[in-house]
């Protein structure tokens, strides 16, 4: 009698990942709103408004970078500069900071990660001063991070979307990681344009405020983390 064989249901695999590198800011944590509160009250002061394409050039970046972005896309660069700008927002973003919370499916994802030795690490924007007060109440999800990469560290010269941050987090695993292997998780467009000019792939998470125009550049476009799925990447199953 034939043998009977088995319908192939897999999905096929997008690329064969062994690390995963996860932004911060709008992510894993839910931090973004406050930076949006924050440039919401500051335009208000001017009778401006605070819109979803001026969010879109500044997130993700360094910080000085998109002060740069918001008093010139403003008009304002003629009464604020870029370190009057941070200035003004520092206060407000202190008080916000220790509230961080997970974004939805982060936890789930990043035990099943470590549980199945897979490396991970964090290539942030934030300076190390902000990474440690949005991070004072995660110290569990964060510990299962092989390593951290901040947006103050010495070997990222230029902010995303250069590819800085990315490579140097790659160069920090253990061996050499070719960047064909590493999966990106990001929220923002400059996050997502770093990792392709870093030779990675990338699963994009993003607001859906954003404008679709900006969700193209990505490998994949989830709504959650939740709804991520391991095994399409040749990772191991939940
Ligand atoms: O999204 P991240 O973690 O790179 O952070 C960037 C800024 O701090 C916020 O947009
Ligand atoms: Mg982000």
């Amino acid at each position: 009698m034939a043998e009977e064989r088995v319908p192939e249901i897999s999905p096929p695999i997008r690329a064969t990942i062994t690390h995963v590198i996860f932004d911060m800011d709008g992510l894993l944590l839910d931090t973004e709103k406050f930076y949006t509160e924050v440039q919401e009250k500051i335009l208000g002061r001017f009778g401006k408004t605070f819109d979803w394409s001026l969010k879109a050039k500044m997130m993700g970046k360094k910080a000085i970078e998109s002060a740069r972005v918001f008093v010139e896309e403003t008009g304002l660069s003629d009464v604020m500069t870029p370190e009057g700008f941070l200035e003004e927002r520092e206060e407000m973003l202190q008080q916000l900071f220790p509230t961080a919370e997970l974004m939805p499916g982060v936890k789930q994802l990043i035990s099943h990660l470590h549980a199945n030795g897979i490396p991970m690490c964090v290539a942030t924007g934030s300076h190390t001063p902000h990474f440690k007060l949005k991070t004072q109440n995660h110290g569990e999800i964060f510990s299962m991070m092989h390593h951290v990469v901040t947006g103050d560290d010495p070997e990222v010269k230029k902010g995303k979307p250069s590819p800085d941050i990315f490579l140097a987090a790659a160069r920090r695993f253990e061996g050499t990681v070719d960047p064909r292997n590493i999966l990106v998780f990001e929220d923002a467009p400059s996050g997502v344009a770093a990792a392709k000019n870093a030779g990675m792939s990338v699963v994009m998470v993003p607001d859906p405020r954003l404008d679709v125009s900006h969700l193209k550049e990505a490998d994949q476009v989830l709504c959650s983390l939740s709804d991520f799925m391991p095994m399409e990447w040749g990772l191991p199953t939940f």
